[in-house]
């Protein structure tokens, strides 16, 4: 299976009208791909909170028509990453979208983990609540975002619904780059499963982003990196290896749940 993680960089001197045209030329490029995978917010950028309520858009709006057009044009599944969306109360959201190859929306996940603590995203997104898994030919995609990679209990939620495959768009900052590698090596391993995690380059709202979209195997082996700057990030796995790794080295079975508390 074949997979292209656009890496695109997130800077203030292009418009989003401009960068939503240079994405989809980017994703109709990715031709004989499998499944290719967009960041998160790259339309404004995960750290341009000022940004958010202007550029927000309907669940169908122009990202969305742009993007389902595109995975159809190119006969890819496209993740696209997120948009912030407005839903139809008002309430913003970090919403991802996966669409099929033939254009249809196979699936829309809002974000569980939002970031900011007590400011940004954290207060003007709402929460999503609802795990998302879709069902791939071959594999099957668990979805989170970008902060989400921090919380491995969600993780373990896609992995019983069936996940083999975990896709996290991301606008992971420089200043914390070890933590994106370091986790997403982690969820593969733990999950053994495959982790393809896509982050933006550039600089907005002053925050330098890492890059280094990475994907990771089931064994916690990195198949590919990207650097700092733009790039298409293409790597070729065999989704088998998921099974396999699960039958010769069986610890998910060894998993106890529901732990008593300590009794102090
Ligand atoms: N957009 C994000 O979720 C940023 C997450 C982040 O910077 C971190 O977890 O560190």
């Amino acid at each position: 299976m074949r997979a292209s993680l656009i890496q695109i960089a997130v800077n203030e001197d292009e418009t989003v009208e401009a960068r939503r045209l240079r994405v989809a030329s980017l994703v109709r490029q990715q031709e004989g791909a499998d499944l290719v995978v967009l960041p998160e917010l790259w339309t404004t950028g995960a750290f341009a909170f000022e940004e958010f309520g202007a550029e927000a858009e309907a669940l169908r709006g122009p990202t969305f028509e742009a993007m389902a057009k595109a995975a159809s044009d190119t006969g890819v599944w496209l993740h696209a990453g997120s948009v912030p969306e407005r839903a139809a109360d008002g309430q913003l959201y970090n919403t991802s979208l996966l669409f099929s190859p033939s254009g249809d929306l196979a699936a829309a996940y809002r974000k569980i983990h939002r970031f900011g603590f007590d400011k940004g995203e954290a207060v003007l997104m709402g929460a999503g609540h609802e795990l998302v898994t879709v069902r791939l030919p071959r594999t099957t995609l668990g979805v989170a975002t970008c902060y989400d990679l921090r919380f491995p209990e969600l993780f373990r939620g896609l992995v019983d619904a069936g996940a083999e495959t975990l896709v996290v768009p991301a606008g992971w900052p420089e200043r914390r780059r070890s933590h994106w590698t370091l986790l997403a090596r982690a969820r593969a391993v733990e999950n053994q499963a495959f982790v393809l995690a896509c982050g933006t380059a550039g600089t907005h709202a002053g925050v330098p982003q890492a890059g280094h979209s990475i994907v990771v195997d089931p064994w916690g082996e990195v198949l590919a990196e990207a650097g700092p700057d733009e790039e298409v990030l293409t790597v070729e796995f065999d989704p088998a290896k998921v099974a396999k790794t699960r039958e010769q080295f069986p610890a998910l079975k060894d998993r106890v749940l529901g732990l008593e508390p300590p009794r102090r």
